[in-house]
């Protein structure tokens, strides 16, 4: 069963803050990668090596310069050396990329498949009361939205945070030991103004989001309005959606340019402000220059050295906005992985009943779906369905029909009360071989895409050609699939042919057919089909019927008529029970009521 958490849905890019309560939730990840960890280690082996073979870079253009100089006196010496020991750190640098950028994507694809797999196996595990409680769409963007936001922090997100940190602090460590005092100068001037424009940079997004976000909301009006253009002119409202559309244009316009103003103040503060900074650091090294403090090749290394650095701490406040996006998306991931999936038993020994025929019976049931527990769907109901019969369920919309078909397949357990096949409480029966006694027809039927034998062969994935091709027989689908091209090779769904519903139908019924099952749950559909169509499509469920326990949703009064006993549901429980005869004649009865009003003959 679910926990019954709250599953608010979660705006897209929802961040986390970057605590150690939030930390610890992604410990969960971590099962993931461990297997890769070798791969990992590797990589940032690559990463380290890359970046500070990189940082070797600005050194040694500081000596080239010296060298053009004369004042060189660093071991290497003469500028074809340094030019090709350039080149060489290039290479170096060049291949640890590719091996860097070769090894995390081994490892984030690896894990994360993992990681992809082991949630689709939780959704299919799922109950049916989870799904109850969420929406679908709302699911599947854990498996793509949020599993690709941890893929890309483990392929780039966390290499690129590495990166930074090791060309902040290889950096500064060098610039230190070369250039003390300029470093200091520097460190006293920049930071401080970067730190001022990040803030700066940060409330100035807030804005254009406040001006986007107007914008859309302004764009609904008119949309609205336009949806509805037959409202508005019926009631004359023309001037009233004008005036409502042109205030909040005025409002967007007001907050347009407050947001522009301060984005002009934001580049004059950049213009002003770091660029002296810099040329305030330029300025002194050119004193220190010519004070023969330092030479001329170390500030060039100087400024190399702080134009990486500075990309470094540029790129870090956009880091870990990802790594908190990471943190919000696994935390999300891990709660379904956290989930209980169905209980397989809940009791005694595995017992799956051998009888060829089953009987159900239904010992004072009583159940309310878990998201409506206020509601009782069925009360205290009783009944007993023999080896080979064949039940017709009716009563109006609402009654706890399917309700009664569902508790059967175990998609629910009942909350008070025994559900046996046989003499055996289907609780005790292993989830997989008890749903392998039953076969569904479904009112709906859904193809998944593939070919029809596919579709077919879902009923029984291990049946053989023969067996396929004679169930199709029996359910009456032989003759409309070879009048296809490509027979049962035919593509159903999106990418091939769409099939007519009674078509569908009978697919279903093959399916059930080729599952062979102990017993079978039959949703008539209510949606009238063609007489040649619904002909077929009875004489395909007729046979499939043959000896079988059969529960029907019934809404056609032929198959209710054919049925061996019906109950009639009314409130969540039986009102009455007997054969068409019997009910036909009760005075009062509910079924001669229903079968006046309702039922279609
Ligand atoms: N998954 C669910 N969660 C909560 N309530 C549900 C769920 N499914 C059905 N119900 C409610 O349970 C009651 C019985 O529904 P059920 O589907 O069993 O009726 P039915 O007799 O099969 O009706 P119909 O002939 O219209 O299919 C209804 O009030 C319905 O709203």
């Amino acid at each position: 069963m679910a926990k019954g958490r709250s599953r608010e849905p979660l705006k897209e890019g929802e961040k986390r803050k970057l605590n150690k309560k939030n930390l610890r939730k992604v410990y969960g990840v971590f099962k993931y990668v461990l297997p890769y960890k070798k791969t990992f280690i590797l990589g940032m082996i690559a990463l380290s090596i890359s970046s500070s073979v990189l940082l070797a870079l600005p050194y040694v253009v500081g000596k080239i310069v010296d060298e053009a100089q004369g004042v060189n006196t660093w071991f290497v010496k003469g500028i074809t050396n340094l030019g090709l020991l350039l080149l060489g750190i290039l290479f170096v640098q060049s291949i640890f990329s590719f091996l860097r950028i070769y090894l995390f994507a081994r490892f984030s694809e690896n894990s994360m498949a993992d990681l992809r797999k082991a949630l689709f196996s939780k959704f299919l595990s799922l109950p049916m009361s989870f799904y109850d409680q969420n929406r679908v769409g709302e699911l599947v963007s854990r498996l793509t939205a949020d599993i690709s936001q941890l893929q890309t922090t483990f392929t780039t997100t966390l290499a690129e945070f590495f990166r930074q940190i090791i060309t902040l602090v290889v950096g500064t460590t060098v610039i230190f030991i070369m250039t003390p005092q300029l470093s200091l100068f520097m460190l006293a001037t920049l930071p401080l103004i970067i730190i001022v424009a990040m803030v700066f940079g940060k409330f100035i997004r807030k804005m254009s989001r406040k001006t986007q976000d107007h914008l859309a909301a302004t764009n609904v009006i008119a949309e609205e309005s336009m949806h509805g253009i037959q409202a508005v002119k019926a009631f004359v409202n023309e001037k009233y959606e004008y005036s409502r559309f042109g205030r909040s244009v005025k409002e967007l316009v007001g907050i347009a340019i407050k947001t522009s103003t301060y984005q002009g103040l934001f580049v004059s503060f950049i213009i002003f402000f770091l660029m002296g900074g810099i040329i305030g650091v330029i300025w002194y090294g050119a004193t220190l220059v010519q004070d023969g403090v330092i030479s001329m090749g170390d500030l060039t290394s100087f400024v190399f050295f702080t134009a990486f650095m500075g990309g470094s701490i540029a790129g870090i406040g956009n880091i870990l906005t990802q790594i908190q996006r990471s943190v919000g998306a696994s935390e999300r991931v891990l709660e379904i992985i956290d989930e209980d999936g169905e209980p397989s038993r809940t009791e005694g020994e595995a017992e799956t009943t051998k009888e060829t025929k089953l009987s159900v019976s239904f010992e004072n049931v009583s159940f309310a779906y878990p998201t409506r527990k206020e509601m009782e769907v069925l009360k205290d109901v009783n009944f007993k369905i023999n080896p080979g019969q064949k039940v017709a369920l009716v009563g109006p919309s609402g009654a706890g029909k399917s309700t009664i078909t569902q508790l059967i397949m175990r998609f629910y357990n009942p909350d008070c009360g025994v559900i046996c096949v046989g003499e055996t409480n289907i609780q005790s029966i292993d989830l997989e071989s008890y749903r392998s006694l039953i076969g569904v027809v479904p009112q709906e039927v859904i193809l998944f895409g593939g070919t029809i034998r596919e579709n077919i062969a879902y009923g029984n994935p291990e049946a053989s050609e023969e067996a396929i091709v004679e169930a199709a027989k029996k359910a009456n689908a032989l003759e409309f699939i070879n009048s296809f091209p490509d027979g049962f090779n035919t593509m159903v769904g999106e990418r091939g042919v769409k099939l007519s519903g009674g078509q569908r139908q009978r697919i279903a019924i093959a399916r059930a057919i080729l599952k062979d099952p102990k017993l079978l749950i039959l949703d008539e559909a209510t949606s009238a089909l063609d007489a040649e169509s619904e002909y077929l499509i009875q004489d395909a469920l007729e046979k499939l019927m043959a000896d079988r326990t059969t529960i029907i949703v019934a809404h056609r009064l032929g198959t209710i008529k054919k049925a061996d006993n019906i109950f009639v549901i009314e409130n969540g429980v039986i009102a009455e029970s007997g054969t068409h005869k019997e009910l036909k004649q009760k005075d009062q009865g509910v079924y001669r009521n229903l079968v006046q009003l309702q039922l279609q003959d």
